[in-house]
């Protein structure tokens, strides 16, 4: 039987560490300052920013939300990034993903100033992770590499198998775990025989957005699979991409849905604002 990775439990202990950074950071007159902006109503979007505005505030930071109309226009989007760009209090600027149809997503991420970009989604900071330079890397990538390294699960020449290739999960994980010199492996909906490369992951993390898609036949004995969907089932339970029943009996280590990748996400997140804060610190 798998053991069961608690994301809950290495948030928990990731907010100790974060609220004693930002009190030292007190001590300098400094609060980190984050503003969410989310237009329309997404569901995900709507539990992460209900989640992250708790954490954040308990740890101190200052935390802002504008909620916007999901029929407002790119511009007065661009309008609302300007104004927080320039404003001093704040560390961190994300949009939450996805935004209505009228809006270019892309637009929007560039125009936040790169070292403002919390989540990392700007082009300036997609090259600086490629492009083996310091930056900010998005926060589920960064998340799992937390819980991986907080179980103690080796990363360094392992075989890690991707699936899933989207913006915001997929790429990041694949180019962070690089990083870290995994061997990486992306598959998407056009791979053939999945199965067959799952198989090989020592490693696995799944985003795809599929309800209980991956099952005990697509995993390796004792393989570390990381479960990042977020779905609701047949039932209408929320569930992730991976078949948790089937797969802890021969997966190493697992994560739960929810309890597993969706806490260290804000963990991922709210350490990236903290370290915004203290570069300003050091300024
Ligand atoms: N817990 C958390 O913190 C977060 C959770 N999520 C959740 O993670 C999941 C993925 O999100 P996101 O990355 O934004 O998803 P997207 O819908 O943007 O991308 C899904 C990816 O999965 C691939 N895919 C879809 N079906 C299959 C399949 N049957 N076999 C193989 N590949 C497949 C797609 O391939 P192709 O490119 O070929 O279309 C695509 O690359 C969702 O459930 C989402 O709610 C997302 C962000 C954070
Ligand atoms: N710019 C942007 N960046 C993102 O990282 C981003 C985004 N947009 N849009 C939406 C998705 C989704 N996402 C989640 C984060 C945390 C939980 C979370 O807290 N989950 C808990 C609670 C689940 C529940 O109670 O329903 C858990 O899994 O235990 C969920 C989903 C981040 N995303
Ligand atoms: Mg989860």
């Amino acid at each position: 039987m798998a053991v069961i990775m608690d994301g809950k439990v290495a948030a928990q202990q990731a907010d100790q560490e974060f609220a004693m950074r930002i009190q030292k950071l007190k001590q300098q007159n400094i609060i980190p300052g984050l503003a969410v902006i989310l237009i329309g109503d997404d569901a995900a979007s709507q539990v992460y920013v209900r989640n992250k505005a708790r954490r954040a505030r308990k740890i101190g930071i200052n935390y802002q939300l504008h909620r916007l109309d999901r029929g407002i226009t790119q511009e007065a989007v661009l309008q609302l990034i300007t104004q927080l760009n320039q404003d001093t209090q704040v560390d961190g600027i994300m949009v939450q993903m996805p935004v209505p149809k009228q809006i270019d997503a892309n637009a929007v991420m560039n125009a936040i100033l790169p070292q403002k970009d919390v989540d990392g989604f700007s082009f300036a900071n997609i090259g600086r992770l490629w492009g083996n330079a310091a930056g900010n890397f998005p926060a589920t990538p960064r998340g799992v590499l937390r819980l991986l390294r907080d179980y103690h699960i080796t990363i360094e020449g392992q075989q890690a198998v991707v699936v899933g290739r989207s913006d915001i999960v997929g790429k990041p994980m694949a180019g962070l775990l690089l990083k870290n010199n995994s061997t990486v492996t992306i598959a998407h909906s056009k791979t053939q025989n999945l199965a067959q490369v799952t198989q090989q992951a020592d490693l696995l993390i799944v985003a795809i957005g599929q309800a209980e898609f991956i099952t005990a036949d697509f995993v390796k004995p004792g393989a570390a699979v990381v479960d990042v969907g977020m779905n609701h089932n047949a039932a209408g339970k929320l569930v992730g991409d991976v078949d948790f029943k089937s797969v802890k009996q021969i997966a190493g280590y697992l994560t739960p849905v929810p309890g597993g990748v969706g806490p260290m996400t804000i963990t991922g997140l709210l350490e990236q604002v903290i370290v915004l804060a203290e570069q300003r610190a050091t300024l």
